[in-house]
């Protein structure tokens, strides 16, 4: 079943919290966003995962080098997956798979900028599991959600499909037939007036697939 991944970007650490404890019952996956951790640093992970122990802590790196460090500071923080982009070196991402490994935790890839299949197809020769087919939020007002952002994973199998960028209730028809494991919504439901009324609209729209 798809799990919701509810995305922490731009705010608070106070208003982190306060969306959290409003939507909690309609998400999975609380990812801590990578602007969040540049204000907050590891410490806002750890204290997620302290908090919300029976959800999926998510910290959203966005690593490109020293992926051994960082995934180590991730999962040590408590977090359960940590994201490295598709064009770090190999040896990034496979520095960062073998920490996941040890720590019995995952690495997901972000593809933001990613156009050719073949890059794909070599992370997924390397050990990678999990992609994040990304449209940026600053491509976002440009480039609309269609079939040929899935072109990219189309040809591999055996892997967990996660979509993200600029998702809201009304894409959720497009994007559930690609059968992704993980849907990520950030500002839909933490720019909504009522943050719970947009994760429950969210539940309801991924649960009817
Ligand atoms: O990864 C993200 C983005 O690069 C900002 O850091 C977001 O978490 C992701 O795009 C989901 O957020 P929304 O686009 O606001 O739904």
């Amino acid at each position: 079943m798809t799990k919701i991944q509810l995305a922490l970007d731009r705010l608070t650490k106070e208003k982190c919290f306060e969306i959290v404890e409003q939507t909690e019952s309609y998400i999975d996956f609380i990812e801590v966003g990578t602007g969040v951790i540049k204000e907050y640093g590891m410490s806002i992970v750890r204290e997620m995962s302290e908090r919300y122990p029976n959800k999926k802590i998510v910290a959203d790196m966005k690593t490109c080098d020293a992926g051994k460090h960082e995934a180590k500071q991730a999962f040590e923080a408590g977090a359960h997956i940590t994201t490295v982009m598709a064009f770090a070196n190999n040896q990034t991402i496979e520095d960062m798979l073998v920490v996941a490994n040890q720590y019995g935790q995952q690495l997901m890839v972000d593809l933001l900028g990613v156009t050719d299949y073949a890059r794909v197809e070599e992370l997924h020769r390397l050990g990678v599991r999990m992609f994040n087919i990304h449209i940026g939020i600053d491509l976002q007002k440009d480039v609309e959600w269609g079939a040929q952002h899935f072109q990219l994973t189309n040809h591999i199998s055996d892997f967990q499909l996660v979509v993200s960028g600029g998702i809201n209730r009304d894409l959720l028809p497009l994007l559930m037939k690609q059968q992704p494991s993980v849907v990520i919504v950030g500002s839909a439901i933490t720019g909504h007036e009522n943050p719970a009324v947009a994760a429950k609209e969210i539940q309801e729209g991924v649960t009817q697939f």
